[in-house]
């Protein structure tokens, strides 16, 4: 029997992937992360027929909930949420919350009140399937780069929140932010709450640095905390 070169490079190749995967940090992070993303395209794929069958309606929210429940028990992570009761019952509001990685999906489907969208930036929608869930979810999507344009975005939230029944989930510090401390907060949140009338839920998706970092390229398992702190008006 003939074995070629290549194969033979392949087959060794294969046979030292779960090697390294088991003793280099670097490539397990990337592995994760790159399982992370691909997961999520794959169930954007699947939430798109279910979501179009209402076209874009944040009803679907509760599909693309549901269908993100599992993601942190593959990768181990158990989470705790403090103060859902703060959650105001029967009235629109806007939530702010700290973002520190594309992880924090996972706190934020553990916890998306119904009826609830993030505002997101524009690029996201760019993300092909990923996007067109977004969209169909009823997602928000602001131009960071045309403040003018966000700012009606944002007026027209306002609106829509109201005749809607509809609560909007804002990241104020407007970018990633791992560094261990808050960036300023943009006004945009606060400026949407003051024009629907409605109060602002903070909430706080704990630290994961003892799990996770991108700088270091770690990415182990832990039990992780999302915390609503109380509504204020
Ligand atoms: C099944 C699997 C499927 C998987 C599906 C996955 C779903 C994923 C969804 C998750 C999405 C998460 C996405 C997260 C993000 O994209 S974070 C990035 C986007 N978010 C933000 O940017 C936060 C919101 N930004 C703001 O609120 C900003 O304020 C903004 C409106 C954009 C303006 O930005 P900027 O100019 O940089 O900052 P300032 O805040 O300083 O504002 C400038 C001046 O404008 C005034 N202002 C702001 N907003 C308003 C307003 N609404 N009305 C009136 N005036 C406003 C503000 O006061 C400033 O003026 P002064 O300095 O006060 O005079
Ligand atoms: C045809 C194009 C195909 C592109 C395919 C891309 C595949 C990507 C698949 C899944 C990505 C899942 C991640 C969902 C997004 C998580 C939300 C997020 O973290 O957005 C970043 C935003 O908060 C702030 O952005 P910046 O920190 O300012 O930057």
């Amino acid at each position: 029997m003939e074995v070629s070169v290549g194969t033979a490079a392949l087959a060794l190749a294969l046979l030292l992937l779960p090697l390294l995967y088991e003793r280099c940090g670097s490539f397990r992070f990337f592995c994760k992360m790159g399982f992370y993303n691909g997961w999520i395209l794959l169930l954007a794929l699947v939430a798109i027929p279910l979501c179009a069958l209402r076209g874009r309606d944040v009803e679907n929210m509760k599909i693309i909930r549901g269908l993100m429940q599992h993601v942190k028990r593959l990768y181990g992570i158990r989470m705790e949420v403090r103060g859902a009761h703060n959650f105001p019952p029967r009235q629109p509001y806007v939530v702010v919350s700290n973002h520190q990685s594309s992880l924090d999906l996972l706190g934020m489907m553990e916890v998306l009140p119904d009826r609830c969208v993030p505002i997101a930036k524009r690029e996201l929608l760019y993300m092909g399937a990923v996007g067109v869930v977004c969209w169909l979810g009823g997602i928000i999507f602001i131009d960071r780069k045309r403040t003018h344009d966000a700012i009606s975005t944002m007026a027209e939230a306002a609106h829509t929140m109201l005749s809607q029944d509809v609560r909007v989930w804002v990241f104020p510090e407007g970018t990633r932010n791992h560094s261990g401390s808050m960036l300023p907060f943009k006004r945009g949140a606060f400026h949407l709450a003051v024009q629907a009338q409605v109060p602002v839920v903070p909430i706080v998706i704990s630290s994961y640095q003892h799990f996770y970092s991108k700088r270091e390229r770690r990415f182990t398992q832990d039990v992780w905390g999302t915390g609503t702190c109380g509504a204020g008006g």
